[in-house]
């Protein structure tokens, strides 16, 4: 009769609360913005392309047609949840434990059956009968997840420690299972996953002596999970079919801690050196092509010899570093558009050091600490998952195993953990530390575990099955995204068609893929159709847009040209402004002597700057007192206007009193300019008479006749000085009427003009009526015009100088006459130097404080207008009239060299010339 098993006194059965595995940052996923497409200039009220619910379509399946191999997800399915696989092997006892092992596998049996002693008085007998026996194993079976560990009695008096029960392991190996069992239930899944293309990785975890090594590499009469897996990769049917289109590799090295210094890597396969790892990459590490079980497993014999061993209290051949195994699968190099970064697939074994207690291996110095770094290497390997609150980054840095394992202990790939115990009483502690440390292991839950890559890759190449996904790189997206799916159909239709052999299943996937695809289309086709009804309203929405838009262009325009005209009216009148200016810098500058002044030309653009500073003010001014006098566009452009109008006001018509402003209104058309000069120049100086008659003169074209005809006798003169001579009398007549006119008494001595005072009593005995019926403030147009036409004239070239006239004109005045020939041959300045006579003229009356009232020819709008003009010619009055008008010619030929470029450089070099031959002559 047997007796019921032994039982321990008290069992504490350990239940670690489920612990879920925390995200890691790079597993969360974190809803990002679509990426900066040209859908993104999308209006935000038209929805983005729903191309995901589209594909995210599910047609019932057929359950004939469940494909019964493929147990892996389709590549459209979620991540799976899935806990890590924990894996429990006992290592039996030694020889002379071999006995005691089989009895306490069948005590833990009947223990588990009976949960608790049910007749204590044969616990009590079974006991006695047994206790030494039970002494000699501290850790037995439940059932193929649960294990219960019994402390040694010692320490159970001592210590009153109790047995322990620890479940939830994925299997647990007794001491007696064999290797291939272990291979079948734990390792043989990975291999799949492997061939479907998932890597994974097992790490075997235990202390030292448990059997680790003997697990992961075995021996040549027990084979050890690498050799299993590599015959089951080259061995199985989809095996051989992937070698045709894949390459394998093996690659093998250590991490070590010589000493419990700095962490070396090391190959195993090739002898080149320590290696380095940048983040979970092995740099240098050598990889062999490996083409059967036999040259692989010679190549991991060769470097379990170069593996660091030494011999301890526990183990004769201990590992005293993590050594990595890679089986690395990658498309074969032929077909060189396969991505091959994204088509590799790995599978890692990792037989970790054996984690040892210090009293037991009685470790000192630099094996102590050797000791030490593999027991925290190889126990922190889950820091992570066990302690999420610990920083990621701190964890992964804390080592190089778990740096380069990153991917698998962040949950992104699959792994295995085998826990290896020994099950001898002296083992206790070794197997309690370790099942305390690994327990919660089992509770942790990988949420986004790497999917498989398209299965179809390992249908080896020339079978005909496989998709052309090496071509998947140059489709659009969302034919990328169908197309997984339609091949994982065809792949399940060709699985079901493999295994039963039978037609009809192949006919029902075919069929449920059509059904799919042409549910895909339809739905495709519907958002597709409201997504360009959505944007053909906004487009109708943008059409309208755009004909407001154009409708507001037109208009824009037409305002555009309206101011336009008024900036051109302004324009004018910020001309005026800056010849005002000009001569106001005359004024600042009267101080200096005319010689240096007229010396410097490059002062020019300075004063340039403050001819423009000033025109925005003077701007204003004009724009306010004289409203720009818009409507005198034509009347401003019109040169012959202005001259009508100044001359009229200040010259000839003083002599005949007799031009009214609607007279001289009615010039514009038979006085301009081009015209006017065209027509001198086809008729000649014949044409061309002296006006000397102030009644002749009446009219408006012998107001227009008396600047010209100062050009054609100076071009005439060339030829005929006698012809000058002739009209001498009544040349300076005009001469003096034009450039001192009314009763500029003071002003005629100082320009030297011996003949002026004698026209002066007509002058002013005909100025005072004309002048109070002329308004003045054409004054201001007629200088704007005289700049803006600057640009038109055509200079000839000083060597035409005639010299006849000039030396006529010296034997009036050395000096002025010098100028006066530049101003007949230039008459715009026959018409500056007008001005500025009639206008130092009328300056000298207001400064001498005669009454408006009582003097006709002084209005206030009109003084107001010219008092800038007056001041700035105040200066003229007490200096040579050749160097000043030359002066004043030089600053209006900056300005208009400032405008106009070319042309007013050759003015300048003119008058520069001019201006030393003056210079010279007044001397
Ligand atoms: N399941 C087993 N069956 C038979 N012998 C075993 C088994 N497990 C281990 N052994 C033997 O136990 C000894 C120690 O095993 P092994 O070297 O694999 O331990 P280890 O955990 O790798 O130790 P370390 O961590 O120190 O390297 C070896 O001689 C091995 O043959």
């Amino acid at each position: 009769m047997n007796s019921p098993p032994p039982c321990p006194n008290t069992v504490t059965v350990r239940r670690n609360p489920p612990r879920k595995a925390r995200a890691t940052p790079s597993t969360t996923h974190i809803p990002f913005p679509l990426r900066n497409t040209p859908s993104s200039s999308i209006p935000q009220d038209i929805p983005s392309f729903p191309i995901q619910d589209i594909l995210s379509i599910h047609v019932p399946e057929n359950p004939k047609s469940d494909p019964p191999i493929s147990e892996s997800p389709s590549t459209n399915d979620p991540p799976l949840s899935e806990n890590l696989k924990v894996f429990l092997r006992i290592r039996p006892l030694t020889p002379h434990h071999q006995n005691s092992d089989k009895y306490a596998k069948n005590a833990s049996k009947s223990r588990s059956k009976i949960a608790w002693p049910q007749n204590p008085t044969a616990k009590t007998n079974s006991r006695a009968g047994k206790s030494k026996k039970m002494s000699e194993i501290c850790i037995s079976v439940n059932d193929s997840r649960s294990v219960t560990l019994c402390p040694p009695k010692a320490l159970q008096d001592a210590k009153r420690i109790k047995s322990e029960v620890y479940q939830g392991f994925s299997h647990v190996f007794s001491a007696d299972s064999s290797q291939d069992e272990v291979f079948a239930k734990m390792v043989n899944p990975l291999v799949d996953d492997f061939i479907k293309g998932k890597s994974g990785m097992l790490a075997a975890l235990g202390p030292s002596g448990s059997g680790k090594t003997h697990t992961v590499f075995g021996s040549p009469r027990e084979p050890g999970m690498v050799s299993l897996a590599l015959r089951k990769i080259f061995s199985s049917t989809e095996g051989r079919k992937i070698e045709l289109s894949r390459i394998f590799y093996l690659s093998m090295f250590e991490i070590c801690s010589e000493g419990g210094k700095a962490e070396r890597i090391i190959d195993l396969s090739e002898d080149v050196g320590d290696l380095s790892i940048q983040q979970s990459t092995i740099k240098r590490l050598h990889e062999v092509s490996i083409s059967d079980v036999q040259q692989a497993e010679s190549l991991i014999a060769r470097g379990m010899l170069k593996r660091a061993t030494a011999m301890t209290n526990s183990n004769s051949q201990s590992s005293r570093s993590q050594c990595i195994i890679n089986i690395r699968s990658a498309p074969n190099k032929i077909n060189e558009e396969v991505d091959l970064q994204s088509d590799t697939v790995v599978l890692t074994i990792v037989d970790l050091a054996g984690a040892e207690r210090e009293k037991r291996t009685g470790n000192q110095g630099a094996r102590l600490l050797e000791s030490n770094f593999i027991n925290n290497t190889s126990m922190s390997l889950l820091e992570h998952q066990k302690n999420p609150k610990k920083p990621l980054q701190k964890h992964f840095q804390s080592s190089l195993l778990t740096r380069y394992l990153r991917d698998y202990l962040e949950g992104k790939k699959r792994m295995a953990l085998i826990l290896t115990v020994k099950s001898g009483e002296e083992d206790y502690l070794d197997s309690s530390f370790l099942l305390r440390q690994a327990s919660p292991y089992m509770q942790i839950k990988f949420n986004n575990v790497e999917q498989p890559l398209n299965s179809l890759y390992h249908w080896g190449k020339g079978t005909g099955e496989e998709c052309e996904v090496d071509k998947e790189e140059t489709l659009p997206q969302e034919v990328k995204e169908v197309k997984p799916q339609i091949c994982s159909d065809h792949l399940a239709t060709t699985i079901n068609w493999e295994v039963n052999d039978g037609t009809s299943l192949e006919e029902g996937s075919t069929e449920l893929a059509k059904e799919r695809t042409n549910k895909i289309m339809q739905s495709f086709a519907k958002a597709l159709w409201n997504v360009l009804k959505q944007y053909k309203g906004k487009l109708e929405v943008a059409e309208n847009q755009i004909q407001s838009l154009r409708e507001n262009l037109a208009n824009e325009k037409a305002r555009r040209s309206e101011l336009e005209t008024e900036l051109k009216n302004l324009k004018s009148s910020l001309l005026c402004q800056k010849e005002v200016s000009l001569i106001k810098e005359d004024e600042s500058d009267g101080n200096r002597s005319a010689d240096q002044e007229a010396c410097q030309p490059n002062n020019v653009d300075e004063k340039e700057d403050s001819l423009i500073k000033e025109d925005e003010s003077c701007a204003k001014r004009s724009a306010e007192r004289e409203g720009c006098q818009a409507n005198n566009v034509d009347e401003v452009n019109n040169f012959g206007v202005v001259i009508a109008s100044s001359l009229a006001v200040e010259t000839f018509e003083e002599q005949s009193c007799q031009c009214t402003d609607q007279e001289c209104e009615g010039f514009p058309g038979s006085i301009d300019s081009g015209e006017d000069s065209k027509d001198l120049k086809d008729t000649g100086i014949d044409n061309v008479q002296f006006n000397g008659n102030a009644s002749d003169s009446g009219s408006s074209e012998s107001v227009v006749s008396s600047p010209k005809s100062l050009v054609v006798i100076t071009n005439d003169s060339c030829s005929s000085v006698e012809g000058y001579q002739s009209h001498n009398d009544e040349y300076k007549k005009r001469l003096d009427q034009a450039t001192m006119p009314e009763e500029d008494v003071e002003l005629a001595p100082r320009c030297d003009v011996t003949s002026a005072p004698k026209s002066e009593p007509k002058l002013n005995s005909c100025c005072k009526p004309l002048n109070a019926e002329k308004p003045k403030r054409r004054l201001l147009p007629a200088s704007s015009i005289l700049l803006t036409n600057i640009s038109s004239l055509d200079f000839e070239d000083e060597n035409e100088k005639p010299k006849a006239f000039v030396s006529y004109v010296c034997e009036r005045t050395v000096v002025q006459c010098t100028f006066l020939a530049l101003l007949s041959k230039h008459k715009f300045f026959d018409i500056i130097y007008s001005i500025y006579n009639i206008n130092s003229h009328r300056y000298q009356r207001k400064t001498s404080k005669q009454a408006p009232d009582e003097n006709p020819n002084i209005q206030d709008e009109d003084l107001e207008v010219q008092t800038d003009l007056r001041s700035s010619l105040e200066p003229w009055n007490g200096r040579s009239s050749g160097v000043t008008q030359a002066r004043v010619a030089t600053k209006v030929t900056s300005l208009e060299r400032w405008k106009s470029g070319q042309t007013s450089e050759r003015l300048a070099s003119l008058l520069e010339r001019c201006f030393c031959h003056s210079k010279r002559s007044s001397q």
